[in-house]
């Protein structure tokens, strides 16, 4: 089922707009179209931004209007230095002003298209300063980001280092960022239905869910709320606005009293976005592909993009065997593999099914409980995305009748 368009200029549109227009307010640039072209290809990361990019050929005409615009900076220069030389005489090789023009066409030569919007004035017009941060950035000189160091004992970090290993967004952090990112984190204790988050507004951090349940609901048109999702151990919400720098897409309320940890938009930048949205972005597309999780909505994708673990095999390799006990689910993305199957111990085993890019297969086991019902072999180099047992059951329980009912094509 393909996404609606309504639910698609809601989820994937409308949050690059709403920036690019806060972006746009709070610069206001001059030059409307430089400004809007840097910012989308600055910020064309995710697939519907990249969509917004797409085609912008005006780059070329850009490119030329400010070789245009070199060319009359040179002969203004050209025409000072001729007037400087009446009155002071001709200007020797070490004087300051050619050094000072050399220089200037020299970092002339080295700029690229991108170079041509110059930084605007940092005046904020607005009070969304945790948007605009970022967006300025990209025209500042890079300062070396610190993080901060939030005091814990032994006993909250490691209880924090468990969460966080369970959560999509962290298990994928070197140790060291890992470190950093527990130093950082606040604790947070909820109350039972404390709204810690409201539909609409900026955000400026994520939390991740150590003990209790945080229920997130999204607000229809009728003004009444969907509850669309429940967070509990292990989970991470609020990561959206910082991760697409949009105004919060749901509400999230303490279900229960719990225990959160909390996350601040720059730590989070710094640290763990860029390798996110990277993952996010290069498993999306790929995802949209697989017929099993067309059902899904673009969140659960998300969820499960975060989730998803990829994995090689070579050619011959066994990846499932007959017998074994499994505990991961696998998605192939390239490559092809055989399932064969032993019906009469000590006979040979029979092929059963051929998988290529976007089949799955291992879910079984998972499904039943019980060992790998056939061996599956990589008949070519292999690409797969894993899921482990638990992940599986959070992100692909609602596939569970699917699931079932598709396991029929084993017969
Ligand atoms: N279906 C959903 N759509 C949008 N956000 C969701 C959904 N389910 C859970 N959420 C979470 O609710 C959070 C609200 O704040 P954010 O938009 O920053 O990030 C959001 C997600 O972490």
């Amino acid at each position: 089922m393909a996404q609606e368009p309504q639910e698609y200029i809601q989820q994937k549109v409308n949050p690059i707009l709403e920036n690019l227009v806060t972006q746009l307010l709070l610069e206001r640039p001059e030059q409307l179209a430089p400004f809007m072209i840097k910012w989308l290809s600055q910020n064309s990361k995710t697939p519907a931004a990249a969509a917004l990019t797409e085609g912008v050929n005006v780059l070329s005409e850009l490119k030329l209007e400010m070789e245009k615009l070199q060319e009359e900076v040179r002969e203004l220069e050209a025409q000072v230095e001729a007037k400087r030389g009446d009155k002071t005489g001709p200007l020797t090789a070490g004087s300051e002003a050619v050094d000072a023009l050399q220089s200037m066409e020299e970092s002339e030569d080295d700029e690229e298209v991108e170079d041509v919007v110059p930084p605007p004035a940092l005046t904020s017009r607005g009070h969304r300063a945790s948007v605009s941060a970022e967006a300025y950035g990209q025209w500042n000189p890079e300062k070396a980001f610190v993080a901060p160091v939030y005091e814990k004992s032994d006993e909250q970090k490691t209880r924090l280092a468990n969460v966080l290993k369970e959560s999509f967004l962290f298990s994928g952090l070197e140790s060291p960022d890992i470190k950093i990112v527990i130093d950082a984190m606040q604790e947070k204790i909820v109350e039972k239905d404390t709204r810690l988050i409201n539909q609409g507004e900026d955000g400026d951090c994520l939390y991740v869910v150590e003990e209790g349940q945080m229920n997130c609901y999204i607000r229809r048109q009728d003004g009444a709320e969907d509850m669309v999702k429940e967070c509990t151990s292990g989970d991470a919400f609020g990561e959206l606005a910082l991760l697409y720098n949009c105004p919060r897409a749901a509400s999230v309320q303490a279900a229960e009293r719990s225990v959160l940890w909390e996350l601040g938009r720059e730590s989070f930048n710094n640290i763990v976005k860029k390798a996110a949205v990277a993952h996010r972005d290069q498993l999306e597309e790929f995802l949209l592909k697989v017929p099993l999780l067309k059902g899904m909505d673009a969140y659960e994708r998300s969820s499960l993009c975060d989730a998803l673990q990829p994995t090689s095999f070579a050619q011959g390799d066994v990846i499932v065997q007959q017998g074994d006990i499994g505990d991961v689910f696998y998605i192939l993305q390239d490559g092809s593999a055989t399932v064969s199957k032993v019906y009469v111990a000590g006979t040979p085993a029979k092929e059963v099914l051929k998988l290529g890019p976007g089949d799955y297969f291992g879910e079984l086991a998972l499904l039943k409980g019980e060992p790998r019902a056939a061996s599956v072999i990589a008949l070519t180099e292999c690409k797969c995305y894993t899921l482990s047992r638990r992940t599986f059951n959070r992100l692909l329980g609602p596939l569970e009748e699917i699931l079932r009912r598709n396991a029929t094509k084993y017969d």
